[in-house]
């Protein structure tokens, strides 16, 4: 899989992401201060990664600044982005494309719990779980 990954800083698990991903056999492309040649700013390059999402050049996106909060905002801000702050059942219920993380909370060994879970996760197909999802696009 293709997967899009911003950072606005290389604190905490910032590069481990990228790794991780890797070692489970995606290709990664990277937003912010995990790329040089971009601006590092969490609005901006949490959006980066967001785009790839909405636009079809990635299939999901992790996206990570301290808190995890402003990396979520300014996913969830790109149409047809559902981003999830690192929250229980957001892939089952919520079909979401975007995984943010806290670099503040997340420990390696839990953001491979994250990853392994956030990965093997599918939509649900009940016509309920579909309708509420297919509303965020209107
Ligand atoms: O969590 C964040 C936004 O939600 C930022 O990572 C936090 O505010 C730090 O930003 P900066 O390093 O630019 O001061």
């Amino acid at each position: 899989m293709r997967i899009a990954v911003a950072a606005d800083s290389l604190d905490g698990v910032a590069a481990r992401i990228v790794g991780e991903l890797r070692e489970r056999g995606h290709e990664v492309v990277t937003h912010g201060a995990l790329n040089e040649a971009e601006r590092d700013d969490w609005a901006w390059a949490c959006e980066a990664a967001a785009r790839d999402v909405a636009e079809g050049r990635a299939e999901q996106a992790v996206v990570c600044c301290w808190t995890g909060t402003g990396a979520s905002i300014a996913a969830n801000k790109v149409r047809g982005v559902r981003a999830a702050l690192c929250a229980d059942g957001a892939r089952r219920w919520n079909d979401a494309n975007v995984l943010a993380l806290s670099l503040r909370v997340v420990s390696e060994p839990l953001l491979k719990e994250i990853l392994d879970a956030w990965f093997a996760g599918t939509a649900s197909t009940d016509p309920a779980d579909v309708a509420n999802v297919e509303h965020l696009e209107t």
